[in-house]
């Protein structure tokens, strides 16, 4: 990442004073040529997905056969989910009455069947709002559809959330283990809503580059709160592993058991630390590079199948 003092390089932002800019002109001509002669990038524009890396998750997919047409009502959580290719690949690949739910520090419009929630994946109350949102017990909006076509419902979970948060039918059933009233509903319908994700896919790390809209001098800045590449390995490297072990940790909070998970990871020296945390998680751990993935990247995939019973976290992150 560049630190540039702003006044340097243009009065127009003066009065904002220091900002970050990801890319200086090189690197972000290198970046457009090798965008423009990518047979991937001109096949996601043909196919009308957001981006590329649609199909890597779809070359994941083939390969390890995370999502099924066939399985109904799967629900699907998607970390890092803007501009939104992957969960179109979601979308595609798993039956018309599967829920997703895209997750992302930045705000975008999700594809169309697509949910989604602005949040940060490191917040417990981002936790809380996703376990919300795929709840049978305290599901939102019963009545209307809105929820089935468009994200923009996130107003409506948090209040949901602040309603329910103390009440003791979601205390029950989210928050205790031993106190649990089975006569209210039985323990698989228990198991369900505490750990209602039956895929977590997370392809957190560089933010995709923003050509209209919004810009680094919003009032929030969203985009300094995110980890972008900095083309430094080593760098790149830490800020991935924590951004796999939010993920990892997600998934040991929400996923189901034999549940699936895919994650991208820049690699280094800590990678085989994060595979064995991996194993502690899922029966069956995988290391894939689609053919989609650049060869001169960092990046590779990690892939969990089949997540194991009664995970405590604490083991997990002690090795
Ligand atoms: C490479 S992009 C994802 C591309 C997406 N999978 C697709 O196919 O369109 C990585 C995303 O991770 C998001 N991200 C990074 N840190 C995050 C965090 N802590 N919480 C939520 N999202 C985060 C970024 O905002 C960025 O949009």
């Amino acid at each position: 990442m560049l630190l540039v003092h702003n006044r340097i390089k243009s009065n127009k932002f003066s009065s904002l004073g220091r900002i970050y800019i990801r890319y200086n002109s090189n690197s972000r001509n290198r970046w457009l040529s090798r965008q423009q002669g990518d047979p991937y990038t001109k096949e996601a524009k043909v196919q009308n997905l957001r981006s590329r890396a649609a199909f890597k998750l779809m070359q994941i997919d083939d390969k390890y056969r995370i999502f099924n047409k066939n399985t109904p009502n799967q629900r699907i959580l998607d970390l890092g989910y803007a501009p939104g290719a992957w969960s179109q690949v979601a979308r595609q690949r798993c039956s018309p009455s599967s829920m997703i739910l895209g997750v992302d520090i930045l705000p975008c419009e999700p594809p169309h069947g697509v949910n989604s929630i602005q949040a940060n994946i490191l917040a417990k109350r981002t936790h809380d709002l996703i376990r919300l949102f795929f709840s049978k017990h305290f599901q939102l909006n019963r009545h209307d559809e809105l929820h089935k076509d468009h994200g923009y419902f996130q107003n409506m979970l948090e209040e949901e959330l602040t309603h329910v948060k103390d009440t003791e039918l979601y205390r029950e059933i989210f928050t205790s283990d031993d106190s649990y009233d089975t006569s209210r509903t039985n323990s698989t319908l228990k198991e369900r809503e505490k750990f209602p994700v039956d895929i977590v896919i997370s392809d957190m790390y560089e933010p995709w580059p923003q050509t209209t809209g919004f810009w680094n001098n919003i009032t929030n800045q969203a985009y300094f709160r995110m980890a972008n590449t900095s083309g430094v390995s080593i760098r790149d490297h830490y800020q991935s592993i924590d951004l796999c072990d939010a993920a990892l940790i997600t998934a040991i909070d929400l996923l189901r058991p034999l549940g699936s998970f895919a994650c991208k990871l820049y690699t280094g020296e800590e990678e085989n630390l994060f595979k064995k945390r991996m194993e502690a998680v899922f029966n069956d751990v995988y290391k894939f590079k689609p053919e989609a993935s650049r060869n001169e990247s960092k990046e590779t995939y990690y892939i969990g199948l089949r997540k194991k019973r009664n995970i405590d976290k604490l083991d997990v992150f002690s090795n």
